[in-house]
């Protein structure tokens, strides 16, 4: 840190720069607005975005983040089953939290919406970008994907992971590693999709487990189940447990 300060403020006294900060700063259309993407600056638009995403949801209360596939169809059971738990899960008292996108994320933002719930999407800029689903009555977007992840994190008290690709499967992990290093105090993870799930299932078991990477206690950290019911009896029973 010290050395990285020195080399900085050697290197300004010997340099003659073409361009002074001064001009940067103050002559507006020097460069074409490039100072825009410079990474001081950049640290305030995160900044902003954790200012705006801690507001909005400042006031949310017991919520449940649902993670899965941004590609499943609505004619998928899965579709389904996302929007039958969502629904189960504002019907004990829950918001529900997606990505605010397609596929699983419109699922559960649907049973949510459809049940009177808050209905919450941390939407993201992404390349193909597919924008707030239409059964979002609380939606953010964000630029930063860390920062977006922090406000699942933050204003879940569970975790209900649907079917799903690379996307769902971080959010998972993530949701895992921070339960497991009690970097949040114990929070459900609930497995939705049972023929889905129980090949990494039993990877875990037979393979991170026996290695002795992780440790059963670890594995257990997740439900595995297709009852709607009893995943949101799960959450139900960790809200009790956590007010007590
Ligand atoms: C069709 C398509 C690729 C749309 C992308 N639009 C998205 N909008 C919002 N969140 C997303 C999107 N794609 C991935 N995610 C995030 O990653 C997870 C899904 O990724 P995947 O499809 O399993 O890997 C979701 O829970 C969501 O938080």
């Amino acid at each position: 840190m010290t050395r990285a300060r020195r080399s900085v403020a050697g290197g300004r006294s010997k340099r003659r720069p073409a361009v002074t900060e001064d001009q940067e700063l103050l002559d507006s259309d020097h460069n074409n607005g490039a100072w825009i993407h410079t990474d001081p600056w950049r640290v305030l638009r995160i900044q902003a975005e954790f200012v705006d995403g801690f507001g909005a949801l400042a006031e949310l209360g017991p919520a449940i983040s649902v993670f899965g596939s941004a590609r499943t169809d609505p004619d998928d059971p899965y579709f389904q089953l996302g929007q039958s738990v969502a629904t189960g899960l504002v019907n004990a008292g829950f918001a529900v939290i997606t990505g605010g996108g397609p596929g699983i994320m419109e699922a559960a933002n649907k049973g949510a919406f459809k049940a009177g719930g808050v209905s919450v999407g941390l939407d993201v800029e992404l390349p193909q970008e597919t924008g707030l689903n239409d059964f979002v009555n609380l939606g953010i977007n964000f630029r930063y994907f860390f920062v977006r992840k922090t406000m699942f994190v933050k204003y879940s008290q569970g975790f209900v992971v649907l079917p799903g690709g690379y996307g769902t499967l971080d959010e998972l992990f993530e949701a895992l590693t921070l339960v497991q290093t009690g970097k949040v105090s114990a929070s459900p993870v609930v497995l939705m999709g049972v023929a889905y799930w129980a090949g990494l299932f039993d990877w875990l078991h037979e393979r991170v487990a026996a290695d002795g990477n992780i440790a059963l206690t670890d594995v257990n950290l997740m439900t595995l189940t297709d009852d709607v019911g009893v995943a949101v009896q799960i959450m139900a029973d960790a809200q009790s447990a956590s007010s007590l």
